[in-house]
């Protein structure tokens, strides 16, 4: 579809997401940009050619598109929801079962031609708390249920009708970090969420819980998280996302408890093929004056 509608393809040579000093060349005379998790700050757009009109981001999340420097400029930044939902949520449970169970540690220490006994947890009539019950949020839930999990969510703009019909129990942020023992987060990375996770709101939690994070690595104070492990406050830990990405050589590492991949919650053939089609949609309904419902910063848009 890209390629009958554009004249010239210009590709990320770097296979990795882009920081802003690699992005702005690339972006000389471009029209549409379809974005990664690439840094897309202030700076980058106050630089960006007036060609460019659309930054259609191949992904749900947008907090690292500076949308209002953009809708300031007249770019339309759109995103691809739900495109990715069922394989994130597929990997906050793989998260769950491999802390609970230690699954990384035992294949390791098993391929070395040991045989440790490894005691782990049943996810069976446990508490699942969800802090976002958006769409990859509600896959999680419905998973839980086939585990015979109990299931808390929060949400301020919460699905009372899919509460209702998956037995989710609406709770406030206090209940869900009180009462569960296993915490998924899944809600956006903003000004007001960053650090939502902090050794307060930990040590509101149950002693032993096990934190999921398959969502923005901003949301948890890593340190804090590493100063609950340290303590057995937190049981363990299993994210997908990181505060700095690629996250070097992180403290948190040091636990056998800690189960880290690399943001690769998207990364199935399906979620690929899903957000690619609807990104490359996305760009070509803004660029040729067609509706587009994926318009994420139509409140900073001068022309609406
Ligand atoms: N690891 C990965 O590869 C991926 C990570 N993500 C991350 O997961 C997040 C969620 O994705 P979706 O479920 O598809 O988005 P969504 O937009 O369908 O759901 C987000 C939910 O969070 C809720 N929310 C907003 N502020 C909240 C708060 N302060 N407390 C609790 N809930 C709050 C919203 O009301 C909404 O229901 C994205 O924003 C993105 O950062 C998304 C896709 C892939
Ligand atoms: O955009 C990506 O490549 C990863 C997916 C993601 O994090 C998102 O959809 O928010």
């Amino acid at each position: 579809m890209l390629e009958q509608f554009a004249s010239e393809i210009v590709c990320n040579p770097y296979n990795r997401p882009l920081m802003a000093d690699e992005l702005i060349p690339l972006l000389e005379g471009v029209d549409g940009y379809i974005a990664g998790v690439d840094d897309v700050s202030a700076r980058v757009i106050d630089k960006a050619p007036s060609t460019l009109k659309v930054i259609s981001r191949y992904g749900v999340g947008y907090d690292q598109v500076d949308i209002k420097a953009c809708g300031q400029r007249g770019i339309v930044v759109t995103n691809t929801p739900g495109a990715n939902a069922e394989s994130v949520a597929d990997l906050a449970f793989g998260l769950m079962l491999s802390v609970a169970r230690q699954i990384p540690y035992a294949d390791e220490q098993t391929k070395r031609g040991g045989w440790p006994r490894i005691t782990g947890l049943e996810l069976y009539g446990k508490t699942l708390g969800i802090i976002g019950l958006g769409a990859i949020g509600k896959g999680v839930a419905r998973r839980a249920k086939g585990f015979s999990m109990r299931v808390l969510a929060y949400d301020p703009a919460i699905d009372e009708a899919f509460c209702r019909q998956y037995g989710v129990e609406i709770s406030s942020f206090e209940e869900v970090l009180s009462k569960s023992d296993f915490i998924s987060l899944h809600l956006p990375l903003k000004d007001e969420t960053k650090h939502i996770i902090n050794s307060n709101t930990i040590s509101m939690m149950k002693d032993g819980a096990i934190l999921i994070n398959t969502a923005r690595g901003g949301l948890v104070d890593e340190q804090a998280v590493y100063q609950a492990l340290k303590a057995g406050k937190l049981r363990g830990f299993g994210t997908d996302v990181f505060e700095v990405e690629p996250p070097g050589k992180s403290p948190l590492f040091e636990f056998k408890n800690v189960v880290v991949t690399p943001h690769m919650g998207s990364s199935t053939v399906e979620a690929i093929n899903a957000m690619a089609n609807l990104a490359v949609k996305n760009l070509i309904d803004v660029l040729t004056g067609k509706e587009c419902p994926y318009i994420v910063n139509r409140e900073y848009l001068k022309i609406v």
